[in-house]
């Protein structure tokens, strides 16, 4: 089943309009990279779906029922929305342990997602001393406690070193590989292409994208070639296609070799004749040029 199902979701904020109509599907079994610029909207799409923000218009179902309807929410969805948001006093042992205990969860599973997040040797420490990153894996072992079928990360590797940014890229790889759903967010295309197998990219709220990360890469990496020439407009002629610009012609429909072959024959000179492949964060950028909320 559809591990979560969001169908014209919106929300409002007074006259802001945060998510728009929004609809796409998770699926078990694969990260599923959720991408937007900042301000897109993806953190409110994801208090949505834990019922932490009611929708102005729309629904949300997780494993085909709203969250609040869930006889074991825990056990069904885990989810990090900001790691620092827990109780700096408690130890990081008492923290999940009395996750468990009001969830209905047993203890033994704090020291296994302890062991998981690689948090064993410090559980008696002071959650308020922790860094950044062990927050993050602290705020992971809370998501995983009931071990649910369905994980939310909320920019789950924003502030951290690669050795973190590694650790959670190859923990979300495997809890899709155990058969999980795992919805992942970022503001970052790079990231994204190495974590997630489908994406979903929105932009001012709205859907602008929902693709397979292999699509996506294929779609976006096939470029243009780039032609200059002292005698650009024959070339324009003789080829028949390419767009203009002041010192340069660029070309999709045709390879170089074709290009190339052609101009030889006519006898026309080349200054350049280049396969111009974007970068994936080029294309990226392309697709949400026009929904970004501030620009520089
Ligand atoms: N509680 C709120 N009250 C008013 N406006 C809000 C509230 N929460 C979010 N917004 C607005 O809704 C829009 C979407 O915000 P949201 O935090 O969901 O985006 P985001 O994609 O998660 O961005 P970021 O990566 O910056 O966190 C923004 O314009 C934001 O200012």
């Amino acid at each position: 089943m559809t591990a979560i199902r969001a169908t014209n979701l919106s929300k409002r904020y007074g006259p802001t309009v945060a998510v728009a109509e929004l609809s796409f599907d998770v699926e078990p079994g694969r990260v599923t990279g959720f991408l937007g610029p900042n301000g897109a909207g993806k953190s409110t799409t994801m208090r949505m779906i834990l019922g932490l923000d009611r929708p102005s218009g729309g629904a949300v179902l997780v494993d085909g029922r709203p969250y609040h309807e869930l006889r074991h929410p825990l056990r069904k969805v885990g989810a990090l929305l900001d790691a620092k948001a827990v109780h700096g006093g408690r130890s990081a042992r008492d923290h999940l342990l009395a996750i468990a205990q009001s969830n209905g969860l047993p203890a033994s599973r704090v020291e296994q997602v302890l062991e998981t997040v690689g948090l064993r040797e410090v559980a008696r420490r002071r959650v308020g001393g922790f860094s950044l990153g062990m927050a993050q894996r602290l705020g992971i072992a809370a998501a995983l406690l009931g071990d649910p079928e369905i994980l939310l990360f909320d920019e789950p590797v924003n502030g951290l070193d690669p050795d973190g940014i590694l650790w959670i890229r190859t923990l979300m790889r495997e809890l899709a590989a155990e058969g999980r759903a795992v919805f992942v967010s970022s503001h970052l295309m790079s990231e994204m292409a190495q974590t997630a197998d489908h994406l979903i990219v929105i932009g001012k709220g709205r859907l602008i994208a929902d693709t397979g990360v292999d699509e996506f890469i294929a779609r976006s990496s096939q470029g243009y070639v780039r032609v200059r020439s002292p005698r650009l407009a024959e070339v324009a002629d003789l080829i028949g296609t390419g767009e203009r610009h002041p010192d340069h012609l660029r070309v999709t429909a045709m390879s170089t070799l074709e290009i190339g072959t052609l101009t030889a024959r006519a006898g026309i000179p080349l200054e350049e004749l280049t396969h111009v492949r974007p970068s994936l964060e080029a294309a990226y950028m392309e697709l949400t040029k026009d929904s970004l909320e501030y620009t520089s």
